[in-house]
């Protein structure tokens, strides 16, 4: 397991502890009311009363952790940090429990001797079930009522108290060993499921994105095309889409080898991917062309795009090992003309401009409708 899955690992597992226990908010003030009303039977009221009101506080603390928590949704580097925050609010919360062998045991007392195991035993038990996620915390959890289990037949002398300590001890010791367990078996589905998660996320990167550029591909261009088109059309937005193909790429390849085409095409994509905004969708649709759908665009905003995509390719200097190479693009612009439109008939359109643009004399934008009013007129007079 390498370094960072470990980190998600552990925070998985702290946030597997947070799950369990934020559910305390409901049991754990009842509990607590209902042992303080048992422990009146021989303890004085005040007494039960006192140990109610500070472990009721305690709740309310470690709850408010957790809550921040879970707020906070912080990351792998950040687990250190909140296992320390609730081992201390937890721990206040067991150490609490714990104590009621201060206040509810009465050596000699076979009443309080029998409630105050039980409820430790119980507590064990509890813990077992619901710190296991995380080892550390498990651990620390376990303390305080395992010593608060054996401490009164320890104390008591005999026989009888020792064979009590003895059921204690070995109730402690299988206890710990199930936790672990069940710690083992957790860790190796969080374990799984990190994996499967980025097993997910780069099957994902595969279908959508091109291998070489890191770009989308035709395969995901298409579906979001198809979406955008249709969201389009319902509610009559602007939506713009921009084909570029790189200019004499061939002479490119032919002179310096097919690896260094494959750099200047990484270098173009780069170059557009830092040059359109992010909720355009930049794909490279194969070869040496790309595309860009840009929604809520104007037809003067997408000729203003395309220019500058356009003047960001032409600023490249393609160190190659058999020279420099400064590639071209020629892009051809296309406005969706309304609900008729299919994106087959859209691309289309977009592709007639930048064969325009080729055929005008390379590098530069060719629009398929007329240019903004008013606007270049350069542009006006490079309509295909
Ligand atoms: N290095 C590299 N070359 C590719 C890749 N895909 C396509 N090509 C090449 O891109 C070239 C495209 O050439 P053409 O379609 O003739 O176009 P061009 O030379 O750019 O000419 P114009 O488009 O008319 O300016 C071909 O030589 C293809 O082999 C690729 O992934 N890597």
């Amino acid at each position: 397991m390498d370094h960072a899955r470990n980190a998600g690992v552990r925070l998985s597992q702290l946030g597997l502890y947070v799950d369990n226990h934020i559910h305390d908010k409901y049991l754990a003030p009842l509990l607590t009311v209902v042992t303080a009303a048992l422990l009146t039977t021989w303890v004085a009221p005040w007494k039960a009363a006192l140990w109610a009101a500070i472990e009721l506080v305690v709740i309310a603390v470690y709850i408010g952790v957790y809550t921040r928590f879970r707020r906070a949704a912080p990351g792998p580097q950040d687990e250190r940090l909140w296992a320390r925050r609730i081992a201390l609010a937890h721990g206040a919360h067991m150490v609490s429990w714990s104590s009621i062998i201060v206040w509810g045991w009465q050596p000699g007392n076979f009443n309080s001797l029998m409630f105050t195991m039980l409820i430790h035993v119980g507590l064990i038990s509890l813990t077992v079930a619901m710190s296991n996620p995380h080892r550390r915390l498990l651990l620390g959890d376990l303390v305080p009522p395992a010593v608060a289990l054996v401490a009164p037949p320890l104390l008591g002398g005999g026989l009888f108290y020792l064979g009590l300590t003895m059921l204690g001890l070995l109730f402690i010791a299988l206890m710990l060993l199930v936790g672990l367990k069940i710690h083992a078996s957790t860790t190796e589905a969080l374990v799984l499921r990190e994996r499967n998660a980025e097993l997910i996320r780069e099957l994902e990167r595969q279908v959508t994105r091109d291998p070489l550029t890191g770009l989308f591909n035709r395969r995901h261009f298409i579906a979001a095309a198809q979406a955008e088109l249709q969201r389009a059309a319902r509610y009559r937005h602007p939506l713009a889409l921009l084909m570029l193909d790189i200019d004499h790429f061939k002479p490119i390849n032919d002179t310096h080898g097919h690896l260094a085409g494959d750099e200047v095409l990484k270098a173009v994509a780069g170059v557009c991917a830092q040059t359109v905004r992010g909720e355009d969708c930049l794909a490279r649709l194969g070869g040496e062309e790309f595309a860009v759908l840009m929604p809520e665009t104007a037809l003067a905003q997408a000729f203003a795009a395309a220019e500058r995509l356009r003047e960001s390719v032409a600023g490249l200097r393609c160190e190659l090992p058999g020279g420099t190479v400064v590639p071209t693009v020629s892009i051809g612009v296309a406005m969706c003309t309304g609900p008729t439109e299919t994106l087959s008939s859209f691309m289309r359109r977009a592709d007639h401009a930048m064969y325009a643009a080729k055929a005008q004399g390379r590098n530069r934008v060719v629009v398929e409708q007329p240019a903004p009013q008013g606007g270049d007129m350069e542009a006006a007079a490079r309509v295909a």
